[in-house]
């Protein structure tokens, strides 16, 4: 891995296809583990303190020229597990992305702050009471200048946005348009298959070239199997370099006295589970949430072409607070392929004519506050994912799609189609709760999507209700950090790119 090739892009990055020896021996003063929202904050800011980085991703380096604009070969090629990333049950899809930049090269560039009400939370319950809103909001400021986060102009609001808030109108309900991280959006709707123009400021174009810029060193097919210790301190990690075959290219030893996991949600505990790390709590894997997701359709009278133009334009807050009913609606646009994996559509009659109408058709992308009820476990061979949409927040899921329902009906869809394995249709105001109330919290009814992994190593002041202080380093291993989404103690409502970024910041300034 000694000549790397300069792409076209900017970014020189060691892949598995430069290896010339069997085995890597690396030394620097910080290792990051994952190049997405965590990875690759943390990485900029200690390269520019003048540390030497160095960053590992498990996925391919892909530059934005290879991305193709079509989902099916974009979940190969970006996302973990190639899209299939599921929970045990297999009724809950957990997408993220596996590729230098991580999730932020194939997320919908949706960007929210931290709600203050859930940061009360997090003061009261886990004991970070710094974590407050006026500590934060300079880390907010700073990364959000640094991607042009901005309100959706008018002509990012697609016609799906735009029937969406005149229902919301209608209704007298707070809608807003979305933030989103973008220059000069180009409108093609294909964020979730990378952003080809590079507008979508993801990791890929922004704080990674920035960090390489400051002497980082970006080693992509690089997966981290172990964390290793000295004297009960951090002292490096162990990796295999994989060809894009499956064959094993070298392994490789990086000798770093502080080591920052940001292998996302669901593989920084896998990693200290293998490692056997951190754990004095016995929480790592457990306390996971996941915002589990439904797309509601509403087939409209009028072409809405879900496809055409900025993907996400306004959502709707007026139940954002636990005590209101813990959701937002985001109104989503989509592709075909997003239309057949996220809804239920049918199969043979059914799904011809749900697709023929696929141009009518609008969505509403739920996101609710669900509790940490999940844990992933590592068996010593394959992760698993435990997660089942608790009781306790099967009321918020119905009122959310309630919700959904009668702002499409408001917004004048003819029909709306809720995500269940049994084909339920509302017509009326008098069908929601019809078709809603009879729905059961059974594994495989609802088809749930998460795109927002989170809380599996989360923060606290109590060693022994906790994975990690609130400045990021485990409370039992001096010099291993976690700067990820594992970090958030509760699931936060809101999509969670912004807060990563922010904790991110912070604790690389914290960083002895
Ligand atoms: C389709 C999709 C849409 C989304 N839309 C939005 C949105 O609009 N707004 C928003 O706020 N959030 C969105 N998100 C979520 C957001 O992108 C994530 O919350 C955020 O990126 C999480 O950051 P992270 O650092 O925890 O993990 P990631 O950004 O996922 O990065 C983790 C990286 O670590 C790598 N890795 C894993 N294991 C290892 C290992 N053992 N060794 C080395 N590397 C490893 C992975 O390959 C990955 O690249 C979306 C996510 C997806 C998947």
């Amino acid at each position: 891995m000694s000549q790397v090739k300069w792409q076209a892009s900017g970014l020189q990055v060691h892949q598995a296809s430069d290896v010339t020896s069997e085995h890597i021996a690396l030394e620097a003063d910080v290792v990051v583990v994952g190049s997405g929202a965590g990875g690759a904050v943390t990485a900029y800011e200690l390269a520019r303190m003048g540390k030497r980085v160095i960053v590992l991703e498990a996925g391919p380096y892909v530059p934005s020229q290879a991305f193709t604009e079509d989902f099916t070969e974009s979940l190969h090629a970006l996302y973990q597990d190639k899209g299939g990333q599921a929970n045990s049950s297999g009724d809950l899809l957990v997408l993220q992305g596996a590729c230098v930049g991580g999730s932020t090269v194939v997320n919908g560039c949706v960007c929210f702050r931290t709600p203050d009400f859930i940061l009360q939370d997090w003061q009261r319950d886990f004991g970070l009471s710094e974590l407050t809103e006026a500590e934060l909001a300079p880390y907010f400021d700073e990364v959000e200048q640094n991607l042009s986060v901005h309100d959706n102009g008018e002509h990012e609001i697609a016609r799906h946005g735009q029937v969406i808030r005149a229902g919301a109108n209608k209704l007298g309900w707070s809608v807003k348009p979305l933030r989103r991280n973008i220059r000069q959006c180009g409108l093609t709707g294909h964020c979730l298959s990378g952003c080809k123009t590079e507008r979508k400021q993801s990791m890929l174009v922004t704080y990674l070239p920035w960090a390489q810029a400051h002497g980082a060193r970006i080693y992509s097919d690089t997966r981290v199997e172990k964390v290793v210790t000295e004297g009960g301190v951090a002292s490096g990690v162990e990796a295999v370099v994989t060809r894009h075959d499956g064959t094993v290219a070298a392994t490789m030893t990086v000798k770093a006295p502080r080591v920052v996991l940001a292998a996302g949600a669901v593989q920084t505990p896998v990693l200290l589970l293998k490692s056997g790390l951190a754990n004095r709590s016995g929480l790592v894997g457990k306390n996971f949430a996941c915002h589990p997701s439904l797309l509601v359709a509403g087939r409209y009278p009028e072409p809405i072409h879900p496809w055409r133009g900025a993907m996400l334009g306004v959502h709707v807050d007026e139940f954002m607070h636990p005590d209101k009913g813990g959701f937002i609606l985001e109104d989503g646009g989509f592709g075909l392929v997003e239309m057949t994996m996220l809804a239920e559509p049918g199969t043979g009659k059914p799904f011809m004519e749900y697709m023929e109408n696929a141009r009518y058709l609008a969505g509403l992308v739920t996101l609710i506050h669900d509790h940490n009820v999940g844990a992933i476990e590592w068996d010593g061979e394959r992760k698993a994912i435990n997660y089942q949409l608790s009781d306790a927040d099967f009321p918020s899921m119905k009122r959310a799609i309630k919700a959904a329902a009668k702002l499409h009906l408001a917004s004048g869809a003819t029909e709306v189609y809720v995500p269940a394995s049994d084909k339920r249709v509302i017509r009326s105001e008098a069908d929601i709760d019809l078709q809603v109330d009879s729905l059961e919290n059974d594994p495989q009814h609802l088809r749930m999507v998460s795109y927002h992994p989170q809380g599996t190593c989360h923060m606290g002041a109590d060693p022994d209700h906790s994975v990690v202080k609130a400045n990021g380093e485990t409370h039992d291993v001096p010099g291993l950090y976690v700067a990820d989404a594992s970090l958030l103690p509760t699931s936060i409502i809101v999509n969670p790119q912004i807060t990563v970024y922010a904790l991110a910041t912070r604790i690389a300034r914290h960083m002895s």
